[in-house]
């Protein structure tokens, strides 16, 4: 099934979001596969948004994501990928509607409490990145009541 990366960015972890979100995550029907606090070097911050390094705002970026503890996190349900982004909400919090994690919890792009993952690829090479030892494999018992 479906899996993607998603990770509560350091502001996130330090406004005692986590809960929160992963209560999302979890109501919406979505199975946790992987989970951990850690602080990452910038080196790995730049590997994880590489794509990004052309653009003005790169530096920045990975300031803010080595500036604290991330929570990185696999999800596994029926398109996950997507429905994780409309969850995550719009990029710019300006824009984010509320009822989402941006649209609900932040103000700025650069602090916009979260990271999912933007297509399938994308995902594969995140989640490799991020849990190179692999995900938990087990099914939750209220599968059956969330998925046909
Ligand atoms: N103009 C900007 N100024 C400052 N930070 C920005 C800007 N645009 C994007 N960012 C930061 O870079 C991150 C990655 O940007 P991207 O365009 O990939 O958006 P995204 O896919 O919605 O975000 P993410 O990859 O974090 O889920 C954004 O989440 C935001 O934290």
């Amino acid at each position: 099934m479906e899996q993607t990366f998603i990770m509560i960015k350091p502001d996130g972890v330090q406004r005692g979001l986590v809960g929160e979100i992963i209560s999302r995550f979890e109501k919406k029907g979505f199975s946790l596969r992987g989970l951990k606090l850690i602080s990452v070097e910038r080196p790995f911050a730049e590997k994880h948004y590489e794509d990004l390094s052309s653009k003005p705002f790169f530096n920045k970026l990975v300031e803010y994501i080595i500036s604290g503890p991330v929570v990185a996190m696999v999800w596994e349900g029926k398109n996950v990928v997507v429905t994780g982004r409309k969850i995550i909400g719009a990029t710019n919090p300006s824009d984010s509607a509320p009822g989402t994690i941006r649209g609900d919890f932040a103000v700025e792009i650069g602090r916009n409490v979260i990271h999912g993952s933007d297509s399938v690829e994308s995902a594969r090479k995140e989640i490799a990145l991020w849990f190179p030892d692999g995900t938990v494999n087990w099914q939750s018992s209220l599968h059956h009541w969330t998925h046909e």
